[in-house]
């Protein structure tokens, strides 16, 4: 990984992590108790839908509309080229958002600590980790690093045997004080294409206890609530908000469509509980 061993080069280990342990900490991801969030991701360029770009001004407009519009998070493309992204456009989200309460979080492939503590040193407040990337040490190195640097994580599974990892990485990490949620990332990695079934799929294989992130492809407030109704507490959402030339008002009508349905959903639970009437 030639960017990891120039930023290596230029700046020790031991130095960055001096220098992200002397940071004030970042800012907390806070979810909607047994509602529903969206992390809303800032992306200039994706494999699968070219130039992201044409609707945005910048990094900083960009992020400052989806934190207005009530993104629990704000995931920042840091991969340069097949994404388009940089640790630039990370630290301009950061410090846009750091005022607001709003994590930023890295989104990228990372496979090394040190680039959690870049994330950490931009600002950010998350992380994402590819449980189909790496081996079980190195998951369990970058999440003891997040949690250190009292950062969230993104632990992203693309299929049930990452979801068995994940389980059996997180089972040794009971009495860790750490905030991690857990995603399924629907899109096929190889073929680039959509898949929202596999949400419904796989949604009884994902690790109780973490709030869990439909990943890709929610395009429309139709999604919104299918995902809902299959039980994520949260989406992330990307390319659908990069085209948006209103990005505040399309995520304001995303949650709120999120939040009805929870609120519709849990009022049915409530009336066969109690035994009331149901149609
Ligand atoms: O743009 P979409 O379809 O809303 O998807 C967002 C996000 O899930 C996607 O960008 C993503 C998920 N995992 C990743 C890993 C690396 C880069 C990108 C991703």
């Amino acid at each position: 990984m030639a960017r990891l061993e120039q930023a290596r080069a230029r700046e020790s280990e031991q130095a960055l992590w001096s220098r992200v342990t002397d940071l004030p900490p970042p800012p907390k991801l806070k979810l909607c108790p047994e509602s529903f969030d969206i992390i809303a991701e800032c992306k200039l360029h994706s494999p699968s839908a070219g130039d992201l770009s044409a609707n945005t001004t910048g990094v900083e407009a960009r992020v400052q509309a989806y934190a207005h519009g009530g993104a629990c998070a704000v995931s920042v493309l840091t991969e340069p080229s097949r994404f388009g992204g940089s640790l630039d456009h990370l630290s301009q989200a950061a410090a846009i958002l750091a005022p607001l309460h709003v994590p930023a979080m890295r989104k990228d492939f990372l496979v090394d600590p040190y680039q959690v503590m870049e994330a950490r040193a931009a600002g950010a407040g998350g992380v994402l980790v590819i449980v189909r990337m790496l081996d079980r040490s190195r998951i369990t190195e970058l999440l003891d690093c997040a949690a250190m640097l009292k950062m969230f994580v993104l632990l992203e599974a693309f299929d049930a045997m990452d979801l068995q990892t994940a389980h059996e990485v997180l089972a040794l990490r009971k009495a860790h004080d750490e905030r991690i949620l857990v995603g399924l990332n629907c899109r096929d990695l190889e073929k680039l294409t959509v898949e929202l079934g596999r949400l419904a799929e796989l949604i009884d294989q994902m690790p109780p206890g973490y709030a869990h992130v439909a990943e890709s492809g929610v395009t429309s407030l139709d999604d919104v609530r299918t995902v809902v109704d299959i039980g994520y507490q949260v989406a992330l959402v990307g390319t659908t908000l990069m085209h948006s030339q209103n990005p505040r008002k399309l995520l304001g009508e995303m949650l709120a469509a999120g939040r009805e349905r929870t609120m519709a959903m849990r009022s049915r639970q409530i009336r066969l509980a109690t035994g009331g009437d149901d149609e």
